[in-house]
């Protein structure tokens, strides 16, 4: 009971400065305080807000704003003009322009002109100091010659009338008219002092006005939304100039041509326009590049629709902008997806990944690269990584053994393609996938060991959702981690021996990655790759990693598409792709194939392959007696191709499955029953096979390791 008393008494202080703060509200039974309305302070501050707020006074205040811009902006143009004609500056200026753009003919000419004018200008005011007297005497003589003429008109007109009066008719009359002058001149002075400034202030708003000389925000809204609006000449300087760059709104603003001579011609590009820029002196690209959404926003777009990359010239930047909304409208099918007889080419192919900005078709080169995709969560990196898989498993000479460290599914269509499917993101199924790259660095290094003569089949390691691989804590028997930076590491050894050694026999690592970060995806295994590829990141150093410093200086932004809205659009850079010259990443929508005609693709890659049968882990360590299972394949028959050999030995076990002649050799070496010739073609003789079993040790030792 004491308790709550206390209570009651703390909380009272509160209700009570509730009270004194809101009187009528806290009025318990009024109708303000039944419909809980707030107290009158904060309505107040609210109601002016929204006074403040409101569309309507936004409206005016813009109006204002923009209509005393006017007046300073119209001020200053023909302030400018006024000192345009008066000086030599337009001609500076201009040969300055010139100079820029590197056209020293041009220069030299505004140089001369300017050389004219000033002396034409020298001229005029020495004989301006001459002629004063000249004038002036010239003023007394030419007043002196009115007034005779004058006279002399009155005494004609006396002699003609016969009235002498009349001889001074003439200078009363010219005496009248200025009498009239003056006297509506000094009715009309008044007003009109008060008016001039006025007028004046008129016409300076006009010009300011037909300029447009005021910030874009407080235009109108029809001038301000100027969506879908071509992208012309003007609307490009106009955009650089308010960039808030000041040296290059200075630039802009001393060009004798408005700036238009910094661009290059506008040309259509895909879905968009492009153009190159020449920056003026002082300007760096990187400024430009570092502004991009309030260039989008400058030219009335949004920032993901306008790029600006670096291509080779110097100090230039080059500017894609998008047809307004175009990027959200979807791109067409996978040609993989409608056209039932494509094939994949592993050698000399290209795969039909999507379309670059511009529209064209982005081709994309497999052969021999080491691949590498990240993005974040859910943005279309399997979906764009399984794509290149399914184009390249049209070609039936590729093998593919695939980890797949999330495993719910997006795989699945390559069972019986893949000789390998590992599907699964736990310890055990890193374990089993750090178990196949390590058989793919074997199979890599019997290859490297192999005569220079030998060809060998493609063969795609592919791990998706690596970044589980490399964060996975647990270790194997011989307390090595399987994840990890470490040089004891299993999984980054082995990535980082396939791409040192893998491309030149054909054994490639394709790796997925979520958000990369020095710890899921180290440096080393980020630089090995040939192609890297970006969906949407999170941040500017996340793109670094993904695509290297390189790339992103160059302009790739992977960081600045929309998560969600650009759900398979991907940043590529390095080689695989064509480039334009100067370019160092390529931005491609990629063709979204979806679960079932993925299934429907790589059921026609199943039907160009003869029978794969997929294992779901890699057998590692299963001993096997070479020797007697060579034997035993080989059976009654006196002697036995050695391809067939080859082939009965498959079926024997998975650990033949990528026997070649060179493994067959090997393992009869100095047993006596090594592979000959016999009419011409090798072959393996069942007697000498028996003798090698017959006097091979008791101890079994022919057995290897398999
Ligand atoms: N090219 C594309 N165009 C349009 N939508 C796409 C494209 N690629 C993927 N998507 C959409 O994005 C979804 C996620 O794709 P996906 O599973 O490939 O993402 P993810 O990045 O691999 O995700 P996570 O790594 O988080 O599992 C797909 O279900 C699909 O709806």
């Amino acid at each position: 009971m004491h308790d709550l008393d206390e209570h009651r008494e703390a909380r009272e202080p509160v209700s009570l400065a509730k009270e004194s703060a809101a009187p009528e509200a806290a009025e318990p039974g009024t109708a303000a305080a039944q419909s809980g309305q707030a107290p009158v302070w904060r309505r107040g501050g609210r109601a002016v807000r929204g006074a403040v707020t409101h569309e309507r006074t936004r409206t005016a205040a813009r109006a204002s704003v923009r209509h005393s811009m006017y007046v300073i902006g119209g001020t200053r143009i023909v302030a400018r003009r006024a000192w345009d004609g008066r000086t030599a500056a337009r001609y500076e200026r201009m040969m300055r322009t010139a100079e820029a753009a590197g056209q020293h003919e041009a220069a030299a000419e505004w140089e001369e002109r300017g050389r004219q004018f000033r002396a034409a200008r020298h001229q005029r005011r020495m004989e301006l100091l001459t002629s004063a007297p000249r004038i002036a005497k010239s003023a007394a003589i030419g007043a002196g010659a009115t007034v005779a003429g004058l006279f002399v008109l009155g005494g004609v007109l006396a002699i003609a009338n016969e009235d002498i009066a009349q001889v001074l008719a003439p200078p009363l009359a010219v005496i009248e008219v200025i009498r009239i002058i003056v006297l509506v001149a000094s009715v009309v002075w008044g007003p009109l002092v008060v008016a001039t400034p006025w007028m004046a202030l008129a016409a300076l708003w006009g010009v300011g006005r037909k300029a447009e000389a005021a910030p874009a925000w407080v235009l109108p809204a029809a001038q301000r939304s100027s969506d879908g609006e071509p992208v012309t000449p003007s609307i490009v300087v106009q955009a650089l100039r308010n960039l808030g760059v000041p040296a290059l709104r200075k630039a802009i603003g001393e060009m004798g041509d408005g700036g238009a001579g910094m661009l290059g011609p506008i040309t259509i590009a895909g879905c968009g326009v492009e153009v190159d820029v020449t920056l003026p002196s002082g300007v760096s690209t990187d400024e430009v590049q570092s502004r991009r959404r309030k260039l989008a926003e400058n030219l009335a777009r949004h920032e993901h629709e306008v790029f600006i990359t670096i291509p080779e010239a110097a100090r230039t930047v080059r500017l894609w902008i998008a047809d307004s909304g175009a990027l959200d409208e979807p791109i067409g099918p996978s040609p993989l997806a409608i056209d039932t007889t494509a094939r994949g080419d592993y050698k000399g192919g290209r795969a039909p990944w999507g379309q670059d900005l511009r529209g064209d078709a982005a081709l994309i080169s497999l052969f021999q690269r080491h691949l590498l995709i990240t993005g974040l969560s859910n943005q279309g990196k399997t979906a764009s990584l399984r794509a290149l898989a399914l184009w390249l498993a049209l070609d039936a000479s590729v093998e593919f053994r695939i980890g797949d460290l999330k495993g719910v599914g997006d795989w699945k269509p390559f069972e019986g393609i893949a000789t390998t499917l590992i599907e699964g993101p736990t310890d055990e199924h890193v374990a089993q996938v750090v178990d196949m790259l390590e058989e793919g660095v074997a199979e890599m290094e019997r290859r490297i060991m192999a005569p220079a003569s030998s060809t060998f089949r493609p063969l795609i390691l592919l791990v998706d959702e690596a970044q589980v691989a490399f964060m996975c804590p647990a270790a194997g028997e011989d307390k090595r981690p399987y994840g990890g930076t470490k040089a004891t590491s299993r999984y980054f050894q082995a990535a980082r021996k396939i791409h040192n050694q893998g491309r030149a026999v054909d054994v490639v690592l394709w790796q997925g990655t979520q958000d990369p970060t020095d710890q899921n995806l180290p440096k080393l295994v980020r630089e090995g790759a040939h192609i890297r590829a970006s969906l949407v990141l999170g941040t500017e150093s996340q793109a670094r990693m993904a695509l290297g410093d390189k790339a992103v200086d160059g302009g790739a932004a992977p960081h600045k598409l929309r998560q969600g809205l650009d759900k398979g659009t991907v940043v590529v850079a390095g080689d695989g792709v064509k480039l334009a010259p100067g370019q160092s990443s390529v931005t491609i929508r990629t063709h979204y194939i979806n679960d079932d005609e993925a299934e429907a693709i790589a059921q026609r890659a199943k039907a160009l392959r003869d029978g794969v049968t997929t294992l779901h882990a890699v057998e590692a360590g299963e001993e096997r007696d070479h020797l007697a299972d060579i034997a035993s394949v080989v059976g009654d028959a006196p002697r036995v191709l050695t391809q067939d050999v080859l082939k009965r030995l498959a079926d024997v076990s998975s650990t033949y499955g990528k026997w070649s002649f060179i493994h067959l050799k090997a393992a009869l070496e100095g047993t006596g029953a090594e592979p000959y010739k016999s009419d011409g073609r090798m072959v393996i003789g069942r007697d000498r096979l028996s003798r090698a079993l017959a006097n091979r040790p008791e101890d079994g030792s022919a057995s290897t390791h398999g």
